[in-house]
Parts: C-alpha cells; sequence; structure tokens
C-alpha cells in the first residue's frame, strides 16, 4: 500500500507545477487551498452515497477520488503522507475505545 500511496505522491508533488491546460494536479493546486479542501469534502459525500446505495463499484471509485483529493490537500500543506500512515501504524493495537475513555476530560 505504501508503495502505491508514494507513487502517487510523487506525481502530485511533480504535477502541482506542469501546465494547468493539461494536468488535473495543477489546475486544481492553481485553484488554492480552500478548493482543494472543498473537492476532498464533496468526495466524500459521494463516497457516502455509494455506501447508502450499497454500490459496491461506485464505492471504488469514489474512495479513490477521496484518496487522491485528500493527498493533494495533504501536499498543498507539505504535510507527507508517511506522517499519516505513521499515526496509523501508532494506533495499531489501540482499541478505540479505551483510546476515547482515556483523553483528558473537559
Ligand atoms: N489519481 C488521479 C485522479 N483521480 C481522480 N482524478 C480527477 O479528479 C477529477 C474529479 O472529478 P470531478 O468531476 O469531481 O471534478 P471536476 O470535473 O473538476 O468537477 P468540478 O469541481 O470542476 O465541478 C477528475 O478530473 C478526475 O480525472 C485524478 N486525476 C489525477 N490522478 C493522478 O494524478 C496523476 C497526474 O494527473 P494530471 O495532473 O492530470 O496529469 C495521474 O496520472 C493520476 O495518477
Amino acid at each position: 500500500m505504501r508503495a502505491t500511496l508514494h507513487t502517487l505522491e510523487q506525481t502530485i508533488r511533480q504535477r502541482r507545477s506542469a501546465d494547468p491546460s493539461t494536468s488535473y494536479v495543477a489546475k486544481l493546486a492553481a485553484r488554492g487551498r480552500a478548493k482543494i479542501a472543498q473537492k476532498v469534502g464533496e468526495e466524500a459525500v459521494e463516497t457516502v452515497i455509494a455506501a447508502m446505495a450499497d454500490d459496491r463499484a461506485e464505492i471504488v471509485g469514489e474512495s479513490a477520488d477521496l484518496i487522491f483529493h485528500l493527498m493533494m490537500l495533504l501536499a498543498d500543506m507539505d504535510v507527507p503522507f508517511d506522517a499519516v500512515l505513521d499515526e496509523l501504524d501508532r494506533r495499531e493495537g489501540v482499541s478505540g475505545i479505551a483510546e476515547k475513555a482515556a483523553r483528558p476530560k473537559g
């Protein structure tokens, strides 16, 4: 999984400065962080709609769109995708119920 995502991350970083007339990455990057964030939200909603329709083929495509646009947002913020994967690794084996119960109150 890391190899696929690393390749996509490198492609996104390289394509950000490409010609926007031939590169979707460059075109969206040029529209700014708010537009990229909006696309993440739209793709998340489309993923939810596919799930609620129990459309397994559709959810694969929508999930790919969501992950791609999330990676565009991380690149725009200069956050390496490894930081997200490292956080998931750190959480491995920690129950979500136990983690939430251990949060400071307030
Ligand atoms: N993985 C993707 C990828 N996934 C989805 N998309 C594009 O994301 C867009 C999302 O579709 P939408 O209809 O929601 O977006 P839209 O047409 O801009 O709609 P509006 O927001 O304008 O209304 C489509 O144009 C898809 O083609 C992607 N575009 C590029 N990549 C990767 O990025 C690489 C570089 O792409 P370019 O920069 O275009 O060369 C590609 O080789 C791929 O590896």
